[in-house]
């Protein structure tokens, strides 16, 4: 490492964990960011500030105006311009001891293989469950370790899957939601500072990955409140076949399935021992909904405390889909019978 390199990282050598070895080890290490948008972004700067020798960023999009109040990178200079190369020339401004790489295209079946490749680590900045799944699917199938992120609203989860024999993404959620039961910034906005807070915690995960620190969020999942300010860690448990979310799942469901017709029927006498769930997000709740109280599935092992036990609970979704993975997981960490409406709130629509 030349004498001018080192000074740059002098601050982060200096600390033991570190030092020239650990330096060494990032500035070896090969770093695919897919996405340099509002995670992309605060990942992308860190790992080429911390001197990460090798990054590749892969992004089909154009900077737009509404982008710039959480996409860094980019500034009023950069509208129109394309994300994937306009970022890497800010990152070689930032650190020109870096090799960017800049992959202008939609990442797909047909071209993920090989360009995942070239690198030993990937760090998922995408919005969108397509992309996430492929990532991972790619990610497993070549032996790549995969950093994950994702934010709605006030709320960020991280973990780290493929790593060292531990779960995959599948192993949380094994199937993607349907594609109109799925919320994004576009549609229900996020503050700035969200994605950026949850960015560095996946440049930190990287780095600790690359340089083999601390305990990693492999095997768990880092859930953050950014407006309550809480922090929650779920154990994820790797599954071999059938994988469903969270730990303590076995092969046994202990919930059952109700059809529509049966719950129209029974909605109209619910006594006071049922309670009914919607567990999408709130702006779908406030749109449409069958009754009952709103809690987002991913905000439901927080909640289970502000549940009375004893009661009989009825899940609802969209499609039947999160209920079903609600139902799933309450079953395991709660007392009192559970169920999942079948085909969720379009089967009575239907
Ligand atoms: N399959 C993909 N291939 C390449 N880039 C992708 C893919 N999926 C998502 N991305 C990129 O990931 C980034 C995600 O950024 P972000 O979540 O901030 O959303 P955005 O699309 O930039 O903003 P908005 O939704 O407000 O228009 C985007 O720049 C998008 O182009």
């Amino acid at each position: 490492m030349e004498n001018l390199e080192s000074k740059r990282y002098s601050r982060q050598i200096m600390l033991p964990e570190i030092g020239l070895e650990g330096q060494s080890l990032l500035k070896k290490a090969k770093v695919l960011v897919i996405g340099a948008g509002g995670l992309g972004c605060p990942i992308l700067q860190y790992l080429a500030a911390s001197g990460v020798g090798n990054i590749g960023i892969v992004d089909n999009d154009t900077v737009s105006i509404s982008n710039l109040h959480r996409q860094i990178l980019y500034n009023s200079n950069d509208l129109g311009k394309p994300k994937a190369p306009t970022a890497a020339e800010k990152l070689n401004m930032l650190n020109p001891f870096v090799k960017i790489d800049s992959f202008e295209l939609r990442l797909a079946h047909d071209n993920a293989k090989a360009i995942f490749e070239n690198y030993d680590l990937v760090i998922d900045g995408s919005d969108n469950f397509p992309t996430r799944y492929l990532v991972n699917d790619t990610c497993v199938s070549l032996g790549i370790p995969l950093i994950f992120g994702s934010i709605l609203k006030f709320e960020g989860q991280i973990a780290v899957f493929n790593y060292q024999d531990g779960p995959q993404y599948r192993d949380l959620f094994p199937e993607p939601p349907a594609p109109d039961e799925v919320p994004n910034c576009s549609d229900i906005g996020v503050l700035g500072i969200l994605p950026g807070l949850i960015g560095m915690y996946m440049a930190n995960e990287a780095i600790k990955v690359i340089c083999k620190l601390g305990e990693t969020l492999s095997g768990k999942l880092l859930v953050i409140n950014t407006l309550h300010n809480q922090h929650h860690i779920f154990k994820i448990q790797k599954k071999n076949h059938n994988p469903t979310i969270f730990e303590k799942m076995e092969n046994v469901s202990t919930f059952s399935e109700m059809d529509a017709e049966t719950f129209l029927g029974m909605q109209k006498n619910m006594s006071d021992e049922w309670l009914l769930i919607d567990v999408r997000e709130l702006g779908d709740h406030e749109e449409q909904n069958l009754g009952g109280v709103n809690i987002p599935l991913n905000i439901l092992p927080q909640k289970i405390k502000d549940i009375p036990s004893g009661k009989s609970i009825m899940f609802y979704c969209q499609h039947g889909t999160r209920s079903k993975s609600a139902a799933s997981y309450m079953s395991k960490n709660y007392q009192g019978k559970i169920y999942s409406l079948s085909g969720g709130i379009e089967a009575i629509i239907d």
